[in-house]
């Protein structure tokens, strides 16, 4: 981790008030992706917590999910399966449908992607509600595969979403 220590990804992240509605304090990662040093000491960082898991394939959530659980399948020399927003993928799907804090909305996966008995470790920028990461869980196990861990840059602790993640292995980087 050349030159950028664990406590410092922090101060990479740009915090927008009221993004993108009233009341929401945006955390920002595009400020710590275009710092080349930071963007590759917090892969690090995420490859070390996803190694300890062994997994056999990363899956990462659209968009931002794809930004760190992409780079992190490349550094382990393993798969990366992306988990899309409804009818962007174009073989068969698995889908999942999960709560919103108004309404619902719909992630999918491939169902060839992910073999029974795999072991799977989520990748994400962020953890907020847990909503998310839950629906993308409950995807990998669909399929039969066992979920072995999940890695976050950022956990926003205050709205508990690691409540919803009992019984699974939670990592994250930076706490709010
Ligand atoms: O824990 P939750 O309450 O579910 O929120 C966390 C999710 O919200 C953000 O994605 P978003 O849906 O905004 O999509 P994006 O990555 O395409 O910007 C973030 O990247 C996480 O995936
Ligand atoms: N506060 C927040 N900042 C950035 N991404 C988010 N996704 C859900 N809540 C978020």
């Amino acid at each position: 981790m050349k030159g950028v220590k664990a406590l410092d990804f922090d101060k990479y992240i740009r915090v927008i008030d009221d993004f993108p509605k009233p009341g929401i304090s945006f955390k920002d990662i595009t400020t710590l992706l275009k710092d080349g040093e930071a963007y590759r000491a917090a892969v690090d960082a995420i490859v070390e917590q996803v190694r300890e898991s062994q997994p056999d394939l990363i899956v990462g959530p659209e968009a931002r999910g794809f930004l760190l659980g992409a780079p992190v399948a490349y550094a382990l020399g393993i798969g990366f399966v992306p988990v899309r927003k409804p009818g962007k993928l174009p073989g068969k799907t698995v889908s999942e449908t999960y709560e919103l804090e108004y309404g619902s909305d719909t992630l999918e996966v491939h169902a060839d992607a992910i073999q029974p008995g795999q072991r799977i470790a989520i990748v994400d920028d962020l953890l907020a509600t847990g909503g998310t990461i839950s629906a993308t869980a409950r995807l990998i196990e669909k399929t039969g595969a066992q979920v072995a861990g999940m890695s976050f840059l950022i956990e926003l602790g205050f709205l508990e979403g690691r409540k919803k993640l009992e019984g699974y292995k939670v990592f994250s980087l930076i706490k709010y």
